[in-house]
């Protein structure tokens, strides 16, 4: 493992991956490499999710294209170093900041979205310069090894590895020295991550999980809500980072919530669900088992029928939920439990109690209410009046927030997370009279000055003798101009 990830180290400190060509160049080949492979990595991850090709392709590659094309376009702009606003002690010197690569980067992926997942933050830090070490999720074997296989068939083989295995890899390679690790997965996990960067001082950005409150309001149209929550809670199997996980609504909306659910449930995806093309599987057995032991003791209003052979758990909603159950601890998948709250006051106060969710959803007709709500409660992202819609806009920062996670990627938020801003100061060794202001011996009148170039602040004395001496030197140009 040192070995590998010196060797990463080394291509790094070649200097070729800093130059906005070969980065636009690099880009261009990840590009080409998920159209002219498409069919191989849509058949990886329906093997790992039981996934059709359109929903593999619109739910994982599209993004992975459009994030591509998004900074093929920007690249050139942020790459420039940005001019700074100076000062009066540096207003002949030039100021400005320049974007570097951070240099070697480890990104740890997660199964539920394992293309995505790992090939978004790739991009970011290839456009940023760096190298790169990836991590694909072992629970997703056959994501992981086409991501392996393909990537240095299209990509400078020294400077973007794979490195697949599962934890005691990911153990080992977590002792290394990083200069940034970009970790998707859970928050325990994350803990390690933190802990073991920590050791180097490496910086980390983690992208982990939770559970994302859903609040109805009365003043809503029902059937639209209904659709929407379906669509983003039932979403590959509900394995969903950012899933509404659970309802927050008044006793009286229940039980037509249920229904209007369920009779999306059978709009999408048909009588049998189970032959639905277009609804997923568990990721393993062991969360198969873990999601199942949640239904013990709940009110399944609808749904609840599970297959062990083929990890399959029907899309389930519960009633009258008891918020101290294990349902409302853990990530349940396609399990959807209403807990009924008496009014907005006491959704707000619900959600504040627990950890900051990745993310917050709000329906209502009532644009003053969803504003209040995004005041008065945190969470990575919020979308109103809808679900899952703020991870496909790439101007909006993507990341969590207390235990949800930490940093954000996502278009240039990606680039920033991957960069260093590195202030630069250029002066020059001419005007040495005006630094001498800040050599020792230091005096009243220096300190004075240091107020007047750095404060704004003046006496009188002290300007009356600036105006002097600024009156001296534009005559004394005049002068040697011939105007006299
Ligand atoms: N915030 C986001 O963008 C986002 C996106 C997707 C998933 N998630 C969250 O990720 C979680 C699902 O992922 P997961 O954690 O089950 O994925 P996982 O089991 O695939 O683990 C993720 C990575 O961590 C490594 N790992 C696991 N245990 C480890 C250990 N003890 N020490 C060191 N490395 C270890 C694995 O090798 C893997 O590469 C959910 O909580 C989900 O909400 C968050
Ligand atoms: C179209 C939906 C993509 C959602 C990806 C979410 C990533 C987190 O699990």
């Amino acid at each position: 493992m040192e070995r590998e990830v010196q060797r990463v180290r080394q291509a790094f400190l070649s200097g070729r991956s800093r130059s906005l060509r070969f980065r636009l160049q690099q880009l261009e080949a990840l590009r080409r490499m998920v159209q002219e492979r498409e069919k191989d990595i849509l058949a990886a991850i329906a093997a790992d999710l039981c996934k059709s090709e359109f929903n593999a392709y619109s739910q994982e590659v599209i993004t992975v294209l459009g994030e591509i094309d998004f900074m093929l376009e920007n690249l050139p702009e942020w790459v420039t170093a940005k001019p700074v606003k100076k000062n009066l002690l540096t207003m002949l010197d030039e100021a400005y900041i320049q974007p570097q690569p951070l240099g070697v980067v480890l990104i740890i992926g997660a199964w539920n979205y394992p293309f995505v997942l790992t090939i978004q933050p790739l991009i970011g830090a290839i456009a940023a310069g760096n190298a790169v070490i990836i991590k694909p999720s072992e629970l997703s074997e056959n994501t992981a090894k086409i991501v392996a296989k393909l990537l240095p068939q299209y990509l400078d083989q020294d400077l973007y590895i794979v490195i697949n295995g599962g934890v005691e890899e990911t153990t080992e390679l977590l002792k290394q020295r990083f200069d940034h690790v970009f970790y998707t997965g859970n928050t325990a996990v994350g803990k390690i991550v933190m802990e073991a960067a920590a050791k180097h001082l490496t910086p980390v950005t983690l992208e982990l999980g939770g559970k994302s409150p859903c609040y109805v309001d009365k003043d809503c149209d029902l059937d639209i809500v209904c659709r929407r929550i379906t669509w983003g809670k039932y979403m590959n199997c509900g394995q969903t980072c950012i899933a509404p996980d659970y309802i927050l609504c008044e006793a009286s909306l229940q039980s037509q919530i249920v229904w209007k659910i369920k009779e999306t449930v059978k709009e999408f995806y048909g009588e049998n669900i189970k032959e639905s093309p277009d609804y997923e599987r568990i990721i393993n057995l062991r969360h198969f088992k873990r999601i199942l032991s949640l239904l013990e003791g709940q009110k399944i209003a609808f749904g609840g029928e599970t297959d062990e052979a083929t990890r399959y758990i029907a899309p389930t909603v519960l009633t009258d939920v008891d918020p101290k159950t294990k349902v409302m601890q853990e990530e349940i998948g396609p399990i959807l439990p209403i807990v009924p709250v008496k009014n907005v006051d006491e959704a707000i106060d619900f959600i504040n109690e627990r950890e900051k969710p990745l993310a917050l959803y709000v329906f209502s007709h009532n644009h003053k209410l969803i504003k209040r709500m995004i005041d008065e409660t945190s969470s990575g992202g919020v979308t109103g009046n809808d679900v899952i819609m703020h991870f496909m806009l790439n101007s909006l920062p993507f990341g969590g927030v207390g235990s949800s996670g930490m940093g954000a990627y996502h278009g240039k938020h990606s680039f920033d997370t991957f960069s260093h801003q590195r202030p630069c100061l250029l002066k020059s060794l001419k005007r040495e009279g005006a630094n001498k202001l800040r050599y020792p011996p230091n005096s009243q009148s220096k300190v004075d000055w240091g107020k007047f170039f750095l404060l704004k602040r003046f006496n009188k004395e002290k300007f009356g003798l600036l105006l002097l001496t600024f009156l001296g030197i534009v005559a004394a140009v005049l002068v040697k101009a011939g105007y006299y």
